[in-house]
């Protein structure tokens, strides 16, 4: 058990914001599969300002998922400001996370994002001014700066504290390698030994077992894990108990994978209706197919529905056929 601000976490597994994936049907799936802390995907302070109905429909917390942040990204105070009351006001979130780590270039342009990442003072004083403006407590999520010529991991973490962070989730990369090459965890420790509020590394943890040398080489108090469960929530239920008990277990078999799909799927559709989860369902249902032999047929086939009785239908043939397969193999 840890805390962030006054907010109790379980245990230490902490599911990243993933935009178009960390909705509340992903996010009670993983929780149910054992995570500590979800957080939701990065809402815009300015669709907040103007009510924009998609970005008040993202707000949506079920009661299943705390506790739970809510991630604002922006790049004026004040819009900044708005969007965290606002949050605070109008949802049951627990804590109030500020994206300083997306990278792509409408993001940076609006001076969002990982854009701060350049300015230890102008992240003290954005996060000064929401952290005084809530009574939530208020996380950063960074990355370990812009590039390698502008690496103010330290720094930038240190300014947050200051500023009344209650704890940071730091991406082992900058901004200019996105998404490639390997997240460096050294910094991630020389940033989690300047801090006194928590950390939690991020970048890379693919398995249980570099979720425990995460922990061991960057001695953070969290190891948020994003793409590793795109598909794969027994990634987060595998990761817990390893931390917990030393036991590794094994991976699901298909049979397991789409009956957990068919229960994601569903809440989906009660989220956003069938036709809209429908089609955002099929990366979904690509990532938990993702690695079972013989998939590729199922996998194309999902990528092409529209009706959401036939994503189903395509998911409970292809458990069947790959179970019959197992079988022969017996
Ligand atoms: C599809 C996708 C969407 C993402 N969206 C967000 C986001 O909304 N907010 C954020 O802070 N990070 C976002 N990230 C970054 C992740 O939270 C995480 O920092 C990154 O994927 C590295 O962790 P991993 O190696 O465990 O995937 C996103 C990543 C992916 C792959």
């Amino acid at each position: 058990m840890w805390n962030i601000g006054n907010v109790e976490i379980s245990n230490r597994v902490v599911v990243a914001p993933m935009a178009g994936i960390s909705n509340s049907a992903f996010r009670l799936t993983v929780k149910e599969f054992g995570a500590g802390l979800v957080v939701c995907e990065m809402i815009s302070d300015k669709g907040i300002h103007f009510k924009n109905k998609k970005t008040l429909e993202m707000l949506h917390i079920e009661e299943g998922e705390h506790p739970i942040s809510i991630q604002v990204f922006g790049g004026q105070k004040e819009t900044l400001v708005e969007a965290a009351q606002f949050v605070e006001a109008n949802t049951s979130a627990d804590i109030i996370d500020i994206n300083m780590g997306c990278p792509v270039n409408k993001v940076i342009k609006a001076e969002a994002g990982a854009r701060w990442l350049l300015d230890p003072d102008k992240v003290y004083e954005m996060v000064a001014a929401v952290s005084s403006a809530v009574k939530l407590p208020v996380t950063v999520k960074m990355r370990i700066g812009w590039d390698e010529e502008h690496l103010f991991a330290v720094e930038n973490a240190l300014a947050a504290e200051k500023a009344g962070a209650s704890a940071i989730a730091m991406h082992g990369r900058t901004r200019v390698q996105m998404y490639e090459g390997k997240a460096n965890w050294d910094i991630l420790r020389q940033v989690n030994d300047a801090l006194t509020i928590p950390l939690m590394g991020n970048g890379d943890v693919r398995t249980p077992e570099d979720a425990k040398r995460m922990l061991e080489e960057v001695g953070c108090e969290g190891v948020m894990i994003g793409r590793a469960a795109l598909g794969n929530p027994w990634m987060i239920y595998r990761t817990e108990h390893y931390l917990r008990t030393g036991e590794l277990l094994p991976e699901p078999g298909p049979r397991e994978k789409i009956t957990t799909a068919k229960v994601h799927f569903e809440r989906l559709v009660q989220l956003k209706g069938a036709e809209l989860a429908t089609r955002e369902f099929r990366q979904h249902a690509a990532y938990y197919l993702k690695g079972i032999p013989r998939s590729a047929k199922a996998k194309v086939a999902v990528n092409q529905t529209t009706d959401p009785k036939k994503m189903v239908e395509i998911l409970e043939d292809f458990a069947e056929q790959a179970e019959a397969i197992a079988l022969r193999r017996i």
